[in-house]
């Protein structure tokens, strides 16, 4: 099966910075992918490597089998809807939709007028006289009108309310099944992220955490808790991902494919913002085990 995205050893060095690094993933087409990480993480970064508005520093991606940004043809199965969801201030709705025709090939024409017509959005009305929300999805619009196979937006619903972030979402939702899209979307909003994803990749420092399936992320990774202990005496096979403790109780978040025996735990199941938490606050140096802390 194609990978909708596939990156080895992938790095981007912005002067003497490196704003991702030995960047491996191979997700399988289909997906609606979360991409989340504190600010300054790098997730910008790969999204605009992923559409080839970047070339990479090390490393190589490919984005549906294609080197991105490539050929005229890899640029049309990608849409692109970029962070603060760009739009012309002084064009109106209409010109916009005219505009997404001159560009893109694939243009669906009639998908777009249906879809602001739903939205209730009037086609004279200039972008920049228009709410937030609705600038959103006339981003959105203009993303989904191309035909794109893929589907990569940047922090979307950032600026939304709560209704405006869930009228988007659904109306993401509802066209990723409708043209059987994958889609990528960055997001600080676990909430909203676990509503619409079944992939999760986490990024901090310019680095991946963990990448992989929403379901099988949540059934190999466990809350134990139990008396103090030190996780570095845990079986091999239990990886501490993060690790708190009192004097008497430690409570560990680990990654293990195998059932948990020891009687000493009590094992509970996490949320994705359990698990979101635990690799945002991990360590950098992955390689060393936590050591025993005292939080009291
Ligand atoms: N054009 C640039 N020139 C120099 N440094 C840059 C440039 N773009 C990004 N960076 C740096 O690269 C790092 C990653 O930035 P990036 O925008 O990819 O992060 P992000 O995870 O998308 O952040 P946010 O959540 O705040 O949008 C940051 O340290 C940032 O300052």
């Amino acid at each position: 099966m194609t990978a909708v995205l596939r990156a080895e050893g992938l790095g981007k060095r912005y002067g003497k910075h490196w704003a991702l690094t030995d960047c491996t993933l191979d997700i399988p087409t289909g997906h609606v992918v979360g991409l989340v990480g504190p600010n300054g993480a790098g997730k910008t970064t790969l999204l605009n490597l992923a559409c080839g508005q970047l070339p990479p520093t090390a490393g190589g991606i490919t984005v549906l089998g294609g080197r991105p940004g490539g050929s005229p043809a890899q640029l049309a199965k990608v849409g692109y809807v970029a962070q603060d969801t760009p739009t012309y201030a002084g064009l109106s709705v209409a010109e916009h939709l005219k505009l997404g025709a001159r560009l893109n090939p694939g243009w669906d024409d009639a998908l777009a007028r249906h879809r602001i017509e739903r939205l209730g959005l009037r086609p004279s009305s200039r972008a920049g006289k228009l709410s937030g929300g609705q600038r959103a999805q006339l981003a959105l619009t203009l993303g989904l009108a191309k035909r794109p196979e893929l589907l990569i937006l940047d922090e979307p619903v950032a600026a939304l309310d709560p209704l405006a972030r869930r009228e988007f979402l659904q109306g993401l939702m509802e066209a990723a099944v409708e043209q059987q899209l994958s889609v990528v979307l960055s997001s600080h909003l676990v909430s909203d992220l676990e509503r619409v994803c079944d992939y999760l990749i986490v990024l901090v420092d310019s680095k991946v955490q963990v990448a992989g399936e929403l379901e099988k992320l949540l059934a190999t990774h466990h809350r134990l808790t139990g008396p103090r202990r030190d996780p570095a005496r845990l079986p091999a096979d239990q990886h501490v991902i993060s690790a708190s403790h009192t004097d008497r109780q430690s409570t560990l978040l680990v990654r293990t494919q195998a059932p948990i025996h020891d009687p000493a735990w009590t094992v509970g199941q996490i949320s994705l913002e359990d698990l979101v938490l635990a690799y945002m606050s991990k360590p950098a140096d992955t390689h060393r085990r936590p050591t025993l802390e005292v939080q009291r």
